[in-house]
């Protein structure tokens, strides 16, 4: 390329779409780095529906119509790939796994993954996911009187242990810390790496770079042991070699061990997070409004046994409506992006192969224009049928919709069905609301400190 082509390829493609100026944002630069979310609201609020922002080289959009949002991320997905910064900061801890890899990859390991998620699963794995649950709340929450515990940190472990006893049949008990610790490294600094402007070589020495590489080794460690004790484990005869969970799978798939190495990092790191920070916004939502939450706690306590993974389904639609409208205000997910690999046609604009489009569900789920008092916690919108579906998706939308959607959602009744049923959630003294920080997924700022009061035991409280 010469200096000419350079010079023009630092230019932003101008394509006649609103947005900020290379000043506006260098003014604004350190706020957006800390608080990316009110800075999106801002900037939909003030250009509209599609923005444009001033990056070198090709269009970099906000896309908020819902229309447009189904265009990238479903009608014309073949055509809008994974290829930008934020997934590129996601592979240098996954490698190309499941969430992080373009085709052709993604579609075989998709399809290989995918029996791990089937319904029979997760019906088999539901007293797993109940046992982490307890296991975590019985040594955390006040049994003698009202306690104030972060249930951000509860939330956390549990999600962790979850998914390791859900995909990989293991109590994850001794290497809980080594991977929780590992996973929010990794996930802090594919943070900051996916907000820098300017790319840093891999290979550099730097304090990032430093801290990725020893992050990365001891995922690489805790993720080698579980393969070692699954393979020295003896096979029951007539059973599938290495189990029907999804590291037994991943093994006998003929894949490699760095690619099932891949796999078990992608889902520690798309599993835990994510559901932790959902259920922690629910609880937080359920602490604010005793109602709603008691509707949860009477709902639960009909059913026969406890709640199983596949329940949110059709047998408790408050509960699951309590869910489907914390995830909507509180979307973990809260950014997502494509970069075209042709030209396209959003929102009346011609664009030119290469743009990237910045997809906020954060944003689409507080549309007053599909969502009535979009700000207002009111679970009974998702009782209409229909309700706003078509601005909605805080699993993705598409092929590459989330693979552990179902089981995202029957962990989060779980969890409120073990909790509900021996405490109640309420707001401690001073109460504030923590502001949400848009990190992979969007957490509380400084954890959610609620107060946790024993319930009296009844005689009919469910196993
Ligand atoms: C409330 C919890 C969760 C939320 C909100 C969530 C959200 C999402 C979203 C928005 C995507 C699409 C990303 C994109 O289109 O670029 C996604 C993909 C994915 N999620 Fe989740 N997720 C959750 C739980 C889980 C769990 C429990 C797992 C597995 C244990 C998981 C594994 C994945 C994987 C592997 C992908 C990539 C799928 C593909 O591209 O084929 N997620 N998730």
């Amino acid at each position: 390329m010469t200096i000419t082509e350079r010079l023009q390829a630092m230019q932003p493609t101008e394509i006649g779409v609103p947005g900020p100026t290379s000043t506006d944002m260098a003014r604004v630069f350190r706020s957006v780095r800390r608080d990316p979310l009110t800075f999106l609201g801002q900037v939909q609020r003030r250009y509209g529906d599609l923005v444009s922002f001033p990056v070198p080289g090709s269009p970099a959009l906000l896309v908020n119509d819902p229309d447009d949002v189904r265009q990238v991320l479903q009608t014309g997905a073949r055509h809008w790939g994974k290829s930008t910064v934020q997934y590129a900061a996601l592979g240098r801890v996954t490698g190309p796994g499941l969430l992080a890899s373009a085709e052709p990859n993604w579609i075989e390991h998709r399809r290989l993954a995918a029996p791990a998620f089937h319904h029979e699963r997760l019906t088999a794995v539901s007293g797993r996911v109940r046992s982490a649950a307890d296991d975590a709340m019985r040594t955390t929450l006040p049994t003698d009187g009202p306690g104030v515990v972060d249930v951000a940190s509860l939330m956390h472990r549990i999600g962790l242990d979850a998914v390791g006893r859900a995909l990989f049949s293991a109590d994850l008990g001794g290497h809980a810390d080594d991977l929780l610790h590992a996973s929010s490294q990794a996930a802090e600094i594919v943070v900051r790496l996916g907000r820098s402007i300017l790319p840093t070589a891999e290979w550099a020495p730097t304090r990032t770079n430093l801290r990725l590489r020893s992050a990365r080794r001891r995922l690489d460690t805790v993720t080698a042991q579980l393969m070692a004790e699954r393979r020295a484990r003896p096979s029951a005869p007539g059973a599938v070699p290495h189990g029907d969970d999804l590291l037994g799978l991943l093994l006998d798939s003929g894949l490699t061990d760095r690619e099932v190495r891949d796999e078990l990092v992608t889902m520690v790191i798309a599993g835990h997070e994510t559901v932790a920070a959902s259920l922690t916004w629910t609880l937080m939502l359920l602490a604010e409004d005793r109602d709603a939450q008691e509707r949860v706690r009477d709902e639960l306590a009909t059913l026969p046994g406890p709640v199983s993974l596949l329940d949110h389904r059709d047998r408790i639609p408050w509960t699951r409506a309590v869910i489907d409208e914390a995830l909507r205000l509180f979307p973990p997910a809260w950014v997502v992006s494509r970069r075209s690999d042709r030209d396209d046609v959003l929102g009346g604009v011609e664009v030119p192969a290469g743009t990237l489009a910045i997809i906020s569900p954060w944003l689409v789920h507080r549309r007053p224009d599909v969502w009535s008092d979009p700000e207002e916690f009111r679970p009974e919108r998702f009782l209409e049928t229909g309700a706003g579906r078509t601005a909605y998706l805080p699993f993705g939308q598409g092929p590459r919709l989330c693979i552990g959607r179902e089981l995202a959602l029957g962990e989060m009744a779980v969890v409120l069905d073990r909790l509900l049923a021996t405490h109640h959630v309420g707001l401690p003294a001073g109460w504030r609301r923590p502001d949400p920080e848009a990190q992979v997924a969007v957490h509380p700022r400084g954890g959610m400190h609620l107060e946790l009061t024993p319930l009296p035991v009844s005689g009919g409280r469910r196993a």
